[in-house]
C-alpha cells in the first residue's frame, strides 16, 4: 500500500467526511463544535457514523498538513513549536491568566498583566502565542476575551492538567536519556526520568514524590480525572460496552452487586458506572488517602449511599473481600511488570471463586498504514508511562505475560476494544481450582487463532509459556530465569531433570530474597531486568 495519498484524494476524503459529519449533526440537532465562547464541551461518544468519519477526517487532515509543509518542515515545525507550546501553557498556568480574563467581557493587556503580575509586554506576548494555538481571542486590537478553550481553562480542572503537563511531565522529558544512561535497561519506577528530575537517587517513585506534596497530589489527581474527558477516553466509551444488565430492561443479564474501582482516583468512573447500571448496589472507590479525601470532598449525595470511598495502598493485601468485580482503569500501565504482578497478587486473598477483574487499559497494536493520529495518542501514552515510572502501555501479548507472571489462576476471558475507544476492556476471572498446567483461556481457543479477529480476542498463552509452566508448581515468575538459563545450556533435556534443577535453584533463591518498599523482591526485579525479552511470550506466527 502506498505510504502517501495524493492531494486530491485527501481533499476528497476531507470534504466527504466533513460534509457527512455536518449532515449528521444537523439531522440529530447537535450544534457543530465551535471555539465561540459559551459552547458546550462534549467529548463523545458520537454516533458510530460520526466516530468513523471523525477518525478518517483527522487522519486525512494530519496527512495533508504534513505533506504541505513537507518532510523537513514537518520535523522542523514539530520540534520548533514544542518548546513554545510548553512555555506558553506554563505561563498561562503559573500566572493563572485564564482566571484573570473576565467571562463575557474584554480586558486590555495592561490590566490583564497587572492582575496576573506580568508586564504588559509579556501578557501580550504569551496571550498572543496562546491565541495562535486557538486559546483566547483578540477581536479588536489590544483587547482580549475568552474563547471556548480559554473559558474551559478558566472554569475547570483542565487548568490542573496543563500544570501537570508543563511542570511535572515536560521537565522529565529532558531526563529520559539521562535515566537510560544512568540506569541502562531500567525497570525501576524510582529510576525513571520523572524520579531523576525530582531528585531521586533510585529511592523514590512518582507517587512517593507527589504524595509528599498535598497541592501537587491534588493537581495530579485532577489532571488524571481530566484525562478521562477527551474523545476516546470518556467513561461512556467503555462503560456502555461492559455487557452487564442495567437492572431495568434486560433483567436476565448478569449485573454485579458490589464493584471496587482500585486506584479509582476521585471516583469519576464509578459515578458513570452507577448511573449506567442501576442494579449495582455498591461501588467502592479505592485510592491513596489524600486522593480519597479529595474524592469525598467532590462527591455529591446523588448516589444515595451506593458510592463509597476507601483509602487503600495496593502494595498491601486487598481488604475489601468478595466483591463481584474489581476494576482497574489506567492503573497497571503506571507500573513495570514486577510491580504490576505484585499488585495483582495482593488482590488474591480477597477474591472469591469466579470473581472478575476488569481492566480498562490500552492494548498497543502494530502500526497501521493510515493510523497515525490514534497512534500519536497511544504512543505518547507509552512514552509518558516510561518517562514517569519506567512503566509501559502493553500489547495483548504483554497482558498475557503479566497475568501469567502474577498467578496462573487468573484467566483472561476476553479482550475487547469498543469502537473508537482508546481503552480496551480486559476481562479476567479468578479460578481458584487451579491445576498447575491449566491454560489461562477459558474458551479453549488458542491465542494464535484469535489474533486475526478485529475486535474480540479470546486469549490463551502461547504454547511455550504453557510448557514452561508444566515444569514446576512454583510460581512461574521465580523459575523463568532459571528455565531460560538452563534450557539455553542444555536444549531438549528431560523435563523431570529440568524440574529438579529448577526447584533447587528456587529454594536457593528464596533464601536470598529481599523486598523493597512495595514488597517487590530484589531477585524479581533483577530477573526482569536481564530477562525482560524472554518474559514476553511471542506468538508463533
Ligand atoms: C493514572 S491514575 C488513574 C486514576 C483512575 N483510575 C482514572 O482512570 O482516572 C492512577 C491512580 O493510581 C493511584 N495510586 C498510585 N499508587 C497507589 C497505591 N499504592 N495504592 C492505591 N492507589 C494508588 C493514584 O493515586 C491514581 O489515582
Amino acid at each position: 500500500m502506498a505510504l502517501t495519498r495524493s492531494l486530491p484524494q485527501l481533499a476528497h476524503i476531507i470534504s466527504a467526511h466533513a460534509n457527512s459529519i455536518h449532515d449528521d449533526y444537523q439531522s440529530c440537532g447537535i450544534q457543530q463544535p465551535s471555539f465561540e465562547c459559551g459552547t458546550s464541551h462534549y467529548a463523545g461518544p458520537y454516533t458510530s457514523q460520526v466516530e468513523n468519519s471523525r477518525a478518517e477526517l483527522l487522519e486525512a487532515i494530519d496527512e495533508l498538513r504534513s505533506l504541505i509543509v513537507g518532510p523537513a518542515g514537518h520535523v522542523f515545525f514539530m520540534s520548533f513549536m514544542g518548546p513554545a507550546w510548553t512555555a506558553t501553557l506554563n505561563v498561562l498556568y503559573k500566572f493563572q491568566i485564564p482566571k484573570h480574563v473576565p467571562l463575557g467581557d474584554f480586558i486590555s493587556y495592561r490590566d490583564l498583566g497587572a492582575k496576573c503580575g506580568l508586564s504588559e509586554v509579556n501578557a501580550r506576548r504569551y496571550v498572543r502565542s496562546a491565541i495562535s494555538f486557538r486559546i483566547f481571542s483578540e477581536p479588536c486590537p489590544g483587547r482580549v476575551q475568552h474563547n471556548a478553550a480559554s473559558a474551559i481553562l478558566a472554569t475547570t480542572t483542565l487548568h490542573d492538567w496543563i500544570g501537570t503537563a508543563t511542570e511535572d511531565l515536560a521537565p522529565s522529558a529532558l531526563k529520559v536519556s539521562e535515566s537510560m544512561i544512568k540506569f541502562p535497561g531500567g525497570v525501576e519506577p524510582a529510576e525513571s526520568a520523572f524520579a531523576i528530575a525530582n531528585g531521586s537517587k533510585g529511592d523514590k517513585d512518582l507517587f512517593t514524590i507527589v504524595s509528599d506534596q498535598p497541592e501537587r497530589m491534588e493537581r495530579f489527581a485532577n489532571a488524571m480525572a481530566w484525562s478521562m474527558k477527551v474523545p476516546g477516553m470518556e467513561p461512556a466509551y467503555t462503560v456502555n460496552h461492559l455487557g452487564w444488565g442495567n437492572g431495568r430492561k434486560t433483567k436476565s443479564r448478569w449485573c454485579p452487586r458490589v464493584i471496587v474501582d482500585v486506584g479509582g482516583g476521585t471516583g469519576t468512573l464509578c459515578k458513570a458506572i452507577l448511573q449506567a447500571y442501576v442494579g449495582i448496589e455498591k461501588a467502592i472507590v479505592e485510592d491513596l488517602p489524600d486522593v480519597i479525601a479529595q474524592g469525598v470532598a467532590q462527591a455529591s449525595s446523588d448516589f444515595k449511599g451506593r458510592l463509597e470511598f476507601h483509602g487503600y495502598n495496593f502494595f498491601t493485601e486487598q481488604s475489601i473481600k468478595n466483591a463481584d468485580v474489581y476494576i482497574w482503569r489506567c492503573v497497571l500501565h503506571d507500573w513495570p511488570d514486577s510491580y504490576a504482578a505484585k499488585i495483582l497478587k495482593n488482590q488474591i486473598p480477597a477474591l472469591k471463586p469466579g470473581a472478575r477483574l476488569l481492566l480498562l487499559e490500552r492494548c498497543l497494536e502494530d502500526p497501521k498504514p493510515f493510523g497515525h493520529v490514534s497512534d500519536q495518542f497511544a504512543m505518547s501514552c507509552d512514552i509518558l508511562m516510561h518517562l514517569c515510572a519506567n512503566a509501559k502501555e502493553r500489547s495483548r501479548d504483554d497482558w498475557v505475560a503479566l497475568f501469567a507472571l502474577a498467578d496462573q489462576r487468573f484467566r483472561i476471558k476476553s479482550i475487547t476494544t469498543p469502537p473508537h475507544s482508546a481503552l480496551s476492556i480486559i476481562e479476567v476471572t479468578w479460578d481458584e481450582k487451579d491445576e498447575a498446567v491449566s491454560p489461562v483461556c477459558s474458551f479453549g481457543e488458542s491465542y494464535q487463532q484469535c489474533r486475526g479477529a478485529s475486535n474480540r480476542h479470546m486469549i490463551s498463552p502461547p504454547p511455550e509459556v504453557r510448557r514452561l509452566k508444566k515444569l514446576s508448581s512454583t510460581p512461574y515468575s521465580s523459575i523463568e530465569p532459571e528455565v531460560n538459563k538452563y534450557q539455553k545450556g542444555k536444549p531438549g533435556q528431560d523435563p523431570k531433570q529440568d524440574r529438579e534443577v529448577i526447584s533447587r535453584s528456587v529454594v536457593d533463591r528464596a533464601r536470598s530474597t529481599r523486598s523493597n518498599r512495595h514488597g517487590v523482591r530484589e531477585d524479581e526485579r533483577s530477573g526482569l531486568r536481564s530477562d525482560q525479552d524472554q518474559l514476553t511470550p511471542k506468538s508463533n506466527s
